[in-house]
């Protein structure tokens, strides 16, 4: 479904022109650096539009195409997609294996993208539980771009929170053992230390190539974190939207941003009290 003309035609024509215009005023207020985004409300999407299920999740895909290049051009430099939990794996497995497949086909547009040099890709989460062609393709993109500064797309597959506290606390042991340090330490007054610390923890989390999103944005009318990005999202500007996945589109985004402007003085403060 996903063709490269698609992406020359976001980028060109008037559209794009007066979406440019829009962001230049945007941008004079502050910029979030990390959007992160649940895309809620695909199945949703097709019962409305009287499609297959399938084919909204194809909608769904196209729209986070669109957002990561309007995030591009307004200057937002992480855009993080939550596209499969491991708790998704309970699902019908044509379901599976449709986000499956729209996964390595956003592995080869995003190949083909990469020669462009602009866009490092990053896959968070448990990617051993992918099939090996996925894992493979996946791995050689997150190689190939790993030079890349200018904007950083993080897909995350196969995750939860919880298995990425989990990775990184056995992560952090493993390193404490190999160098010969037990995980619990006594100082001089007896007094209980920890050894390991949050620092250590962050080091080993899937998300540890982006700081802590700005905003995270939940689309069909839900409230709840679904296991995302908990640890990170501690002083971010949440936004749920009523609107279903497919039909997030650049007014959305503008609205998101000019909300996070609208708080950004009190969530900065209270940044500074933690
Ligand atoms: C790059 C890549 C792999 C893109 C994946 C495409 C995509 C849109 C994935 C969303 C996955 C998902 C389980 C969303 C929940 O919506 P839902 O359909 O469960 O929503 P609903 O049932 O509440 O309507």
């Amino acid at each position: 479904m996903f063709r490269e003309d698609i992406i020359i035609d976001i980028f060109s024509g008037w559209r794009s022109f007066l979406r440019k215009c829009l962001f230049r005023v945007l941008r004079v207020g502050p910029i979030p650096s990390h959007i992160a985004v649940i895309m809620d409300g695909n199945r949703r999407y097709a019962k409305k539009k009287k499609i297959d299920d399938m084919t909204g999740y194809d909608a769904g895909a196209l729209a986070l195409l669109h957002l990561i290049i309007y995030c591009m051009e307004l200057g937002v430099k992480y855009v993080t997609a939550y596209a499969f939990s491991i708790d998704n794996f309970r699902r019908h497995p044509e379901e599976v294996q449709k986000i499956m497949d729209l996964t390595m086909e956003s592995v080869m547009l995003l190949t083909w993208m990469s020669k462009l040099r602009l866009v490092r890709v990053h896959f968070a989460g448990n990617l051993q539980l992918l099939s090996a062609d996925i894992q493979d393709a996946a791995k050689r993109l997150m190689e190939s771009t790993a030079g890349y500064k200018n904007f950083v797309l993080t897909i995350c597959i196969c995750y939860t929170c919880s298995d990425e506290i989990l990775h990184a606390v056995e992560e952090s042991c493993k390193e404490k053992w190999d160098d010969g340090i037990g995980i619990m330490g006594y100082d001089e007054a007896n007094d209980y230390e920890r050894l390991i610390k949050v620092v250590d923890i962050e080091k080993h989390m899937y998300m540890a190539i982006a700081p802590d999103p700005d905003i995270l944005i939940r689309t069909g009318g839900e409230y709840r974190l679904s296991n995302f990005l908990v640890w990170q999202s501690s002083c971010c500007h949440l936004s749920s939207l009523g609107t279903v996945w497919p039909e997030f589109g650049v007014f959305h985004l503008v609205w998101v941003v000019l909300d996070f402007q609208q708080n950004y003085r009190y969530v900065a403060k209270k940044k500074l009290q933690l």
